[in-house]
């Protein structure tokens, strides 16, 4: 294993799980390094999820293992892993809806209060100022007493990428979190997004959107049928015409397509 592996904020070996018959992650074994943004690609049902799920512990592994900064993580709770500094966003939000903006920002930095920040009144006025600096940094803060429920679609998204910057974490995972982003949102995200890389951040960013890709990530990790068929450099990856036959469903072998022309 190269050193650069080793030394990756967070790791994981031949992660696998599956549901009844279905595999779907199959021995997934990926590094994110620090100071990086690492799309994780693939077909719908690839498996991109059920991968994070693995690493948070929201979902037991069947087999393999993962560390956080040469820790092993394997078998502990969410909460748990949150507070080794691992944030994560769902594809669903998972805002509390009806506590406000603040509230919800809040709530992330408790989440990860032990082992990042000192307890007591000191402790609680730093979460406080991190929440703070949070919701300036996403365009939040003339929001923050607004209910979550009642902010836009664009809002939510910042409000969970609010969540994440409070809880004051090194590695991210992000299910599609630029998913129906305006232009302008977009490049607000994406500042955000390299503003944190700057910083040392390990990003993992759940997306389907090639163009997002393209911008946002340092390197793809191309998944198929719960394994990674391919990854590194973008611009190879997207270029790669059967890469992007897997990605957009077009499965056939050459003798069947020649069949199906013929027919
Ligand atoms: N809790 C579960 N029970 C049964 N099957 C599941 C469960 N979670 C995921 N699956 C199945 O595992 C496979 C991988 O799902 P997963 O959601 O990880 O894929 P994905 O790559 O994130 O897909 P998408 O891009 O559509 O979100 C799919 O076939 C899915 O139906």
């Amino acid at each position: 294993m190269s050193a650069a592996r080793e030394d990756a904020p967070l790791r994981c070996e031949g992660l696998a799980r599956s549901f009844g018959g279905l595999q779907a992650v199959a021995g997934v074994s990926l590094a994110l390094p620090a100071g990086q943004v690492t799309a994780l690609v693939g077909p719908n049902g690839a498996g991109k999820t059920t991968l994070f799920n693995l690493i948070t512990g929201n979902l037991r592994a069947d087999a393999g293992a993962a560390w956080v900064r040469g820790r092993p993580i394997t078998g502990l709770k969410p909460w748990q892993v949150a507070r080794l500094g691992v944030a994560r966003s769902f594809q669903d939000l998972r805002l509390f809806t009806h506590m406000t903006v603040r509230d919800n920002v809040l709530a992330a930095t408790e989440r990860s209060a032990w082992f990042w920040q000192p307890g007591g009144a000191a402790g609680r006025k730093r979460r406080q100022a991190a929440a703070e600096a949070a919701l300036e940094a996403t365009g939040l803060a003339a929001l923050a007493g607004a209910r979550a429920i009642d902010l836009a679609y664009a809002e939510r998204k910042f409000l969970s990428l609010a969540r994440i910057l409070a809880a004051e974490a090194d590695i991210w995972l992000l299910d599609e979190p630029a998913s129906g982003l305006d232009p302008a949102s977009r490049t607000r995200f994406a500042e955000l997004l390299r503003a944190a890389t700057g910083r040392g951040v390990a990003i993992c960013l759940i997306e389907h959107n090639l163009d997002v890709v393209a911008e946002l990530s340092d390197r793809i990790a191309f998944l198929d049928q719960g394994r990674v068929i391919a990854e590194g450099d973008p611009r190879s990856i997207l270029r790669d015409p059967a890469l992007a036959a897997i990605y957009f469903g077009d499965r056939h072998e050459p003798a069947t397509a020649a069949a199906e022309t013929t027919a």
